[in-house]
């Protein structure tokens, strides 16, 4: 039988892990969310089945407390919960940039505070979770952390310091990829071809790239020269991306990705 688990703040990221949960097993009984505005309330009850309730009695009720509100709205609802978190709770923060200390500090001492910073993709159970350990987290909090996003993809561990750039590869990863979808779909256009045939035929393409990446044990250099052809079309592609700069274009990306996340670490940024 789980134990009651509840996900406060539950907005894209939070639907996403809620979903998640129904789908791995949890009842919605066992489940309990949060949200701000009664018009969201009335969506995740009828979509999920469960009943939403406050801040406070989610903290009253729940083992595990999955915080999935913005960095920005960290302090305001660490301050509601404070009075009424013990510290045989688990608090585990999914906010971008927020440090366990920061959740330490606004606590009863010695709480239990795990940091994660997952994906999107958990929503179709290809998730990747990214997990650190807070000062007085345990080997057994780890594992129920684990156990739970794990249920929607991967997980790895790694240690507090690294969560800033786990965040600008994996974390917002995935709008990387749905951009460059996006900008081939274009170039297909430019090339003459209808929008929904250009935009399947990169779908599908990111798609089988994705899997030999994960499934040949290939290094992505090697499956890259496979598809290169000697005075061939895709070395003249390849050529005006170096042109144009891409590689260090998304090295700079990510860099500025990383750097915003140190910067959301108070919690009060705009
Ligand atoms: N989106 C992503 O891909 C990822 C996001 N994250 C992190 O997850 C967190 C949420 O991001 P995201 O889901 O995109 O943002 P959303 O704005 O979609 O979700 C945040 C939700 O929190 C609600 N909320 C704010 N304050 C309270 C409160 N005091 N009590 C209850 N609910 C509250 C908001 O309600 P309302 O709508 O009424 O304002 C909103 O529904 C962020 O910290 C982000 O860094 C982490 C990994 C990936
Ligand atoms: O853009 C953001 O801040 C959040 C965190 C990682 C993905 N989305």
């Amino acid at each position: 039988m789980p134990q009651p688990v509840a996900v406060l703040g539950t907005g894209k990221i939070g639907e996403a892990l809620l979903s998640g949960m129904i789908r791995a097993g949890w009842a919605p009984a066992d489940l309990l969310v949060t949200t701000r505005r009664s018009e969201r309330a009335a969506e995740l009850r009828t979509r999920y089945g469960v009943d939403p309730v406050s801040n406070a009695d989610a903290a009253k009720q729940a083992d595990t407390l999955i915080l999935a509100v913005k960095p920005q709205d960290m302090g305001r609802l660490l301050d509601e919960l404070a009075p009424h978190i013990t510290p045989d709770r688990l608090v585990i923060s999914a906010a971008a940039g927020i440090t366990t200390s920061f959740i330490e500090e606004r606590l009863a001492d010695s709480t239990p505070v795990v940091r994660v910073m997952p994906n999107t993709p958990v929503l179709v159970d290809e998730g990747m979770s990214v997990i650190s350990a807070g000062s007085h987290a345990t080997a057994a909090h780890l594992a129920h952390t684990e156990a739970i996003f794990g249920a929607v993809g991967k997980t790895l561990r790694v240690p507090e310091t690294q969560q800033d750039a786990c965040t600008a590869l994996s974390g917002s990863g995935p709008a990387y990829f749905y951009y460059l979808v996006e900008a081939m779909t274009d170039a297909g256009i430019l090339l003459g071809l209808p929008r929904d045939k250009a935009h399947d035929l990169i779908v599908q393409a990111a798609i089988g790239a994705a899997v030999m990446l994960r499934d040949s044990g290939e290094h992505p250099v090697k499956l890259r020269e496979n598809v290169t052809s000697p005075a061939g079309t895709t070395i003249n592609a390849i050529r005006e991306l170096e042109n144009h700069g891409v590689r260090a274009a998304l090295i700079a990306a990510l860099e500025a990705a990383r750097d915003r996340s140190r910067e959301l670490a108070s919690g009060n940024n705009s």
